[in-house]
């Protein structure tokens, strides 16, 4: 088992990101920062975890399956953790009602897209589940927590007249009209440490030390990120503290003590194609 370390940032640029982060990160001068990516590791190259900050909205956008994905691609599910959000915050996910494909394209086309998704508020401590095929938009005002199938497949459908590149073939060929299931969205109060157990991802988020329930849903290779506190590999030789994350070969190598919120992070069953 490789020792547990410290995992390599990449702070990525975003026309909707922000240019004063909150701690403890803090963009380039100059830059306005959206994502902070922290780089897969060789021993779980499945999931791909990032912090979100958001002063204007993403594109509308959907990713494809493992299926839909072509060759060189990834499918792509995910997830949102709210860690803060402006009172008046908000992200979109599925449509109002059930919409056809050319509506879906026409709405595209001439910027009705917007009105045709749900809006719905988010608070921190809000979690919501994206399955592949689920049409997406985040709003302003919004710090997250993004765990994902490590894939950068986004086809955008809509971007608000902003000079970047769509994706409207693709996005529509895997887009489902439909509202957004509610069986996805969930909350930290509502579900307590076991935020998603997921055929990409399990995501878990523990206070204080994990029980012996999550050491055995964590027996492999996980990412430990600190929300709060900090948490160490036993040998000593690697730490994390807030806004950073730990590869471990397995949640035994990790001491807790002087942790308070940490998620934890592992790969799901299913395997990418
Ligand atoms: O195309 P945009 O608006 O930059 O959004 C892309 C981003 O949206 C997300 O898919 C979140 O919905 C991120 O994983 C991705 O990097």
């Amino acid at each position: 088992m490789t020792p547990a370390r410290r995992l390599p940032t990449r702070m990525v640029a975003k026309v909707w990101g922000r240019d004063h982060l909150p701690a403890p990160f803090a963009a380039p001068e100059g830059e306005r920062i959206g994502e902070i990516w922290f780089e897969p590791p060789p021993e779980l190259p499945q999931v791909l975890v990032k912090y979100l900050f958001t002063s204007e909205k993403l594109s509308v956008q959907v990713h494809p399956s493992d299926m839909q994905a072509l060759p060189g691609e990834a499918g792509k599910e995910e997830c949102w953790l709210v860690l803060d959000a402006d009172p008046d915050a908000r992200l979109a996910i599925g449509f109002e009602r059930e919409v056809g494909s050319a509506e879906i394209e026409a709405a595209a086309q001439d910027g009705t897209i917007e009105g045709l998704l749900t809006w719905h508020s988010a608070r921190a401590g809000d979690l919501f589940y994206l399955p592949a095929g689920t049409v997406h938009a985040i709003g302003p005002g919004l710090s997250l927590v993004e765990v994902q199938q490590n894939s950068d497949t986004t086809f955008r459908l809509y971007d608000y007249g902003r000079p970047r590149e769509l994706h409207l073939e693709r996005g529509l060929a895997v887009a489902q009209g439909v509202p957004y299931a509610e069986e996805h969205r969930g909350s930290v109060a509502a579900r307590g440490q076991a935020l998603i157990d997921g055929p990409h991802f399990r995501l878990d988020r523990v206070e204080g030390a994990p029980d012996a329930a999550t050491h055995a849903a964590f027996a492999g290779a996980l990412l430990a990120l600190p929300l709060v506190g900090a948490v160490v590999s036993r040998d000593g030789a690697a730490r994390a503290g807030a806004g950073e994350c730990l590869y471990a070969g397995s949640l035994a190598s990790l001491d807790f003590s002087g942790a308070e919120v940490t998620l934890l992070v592992r790969a799901g069953q299913v395997r990418a194609a």
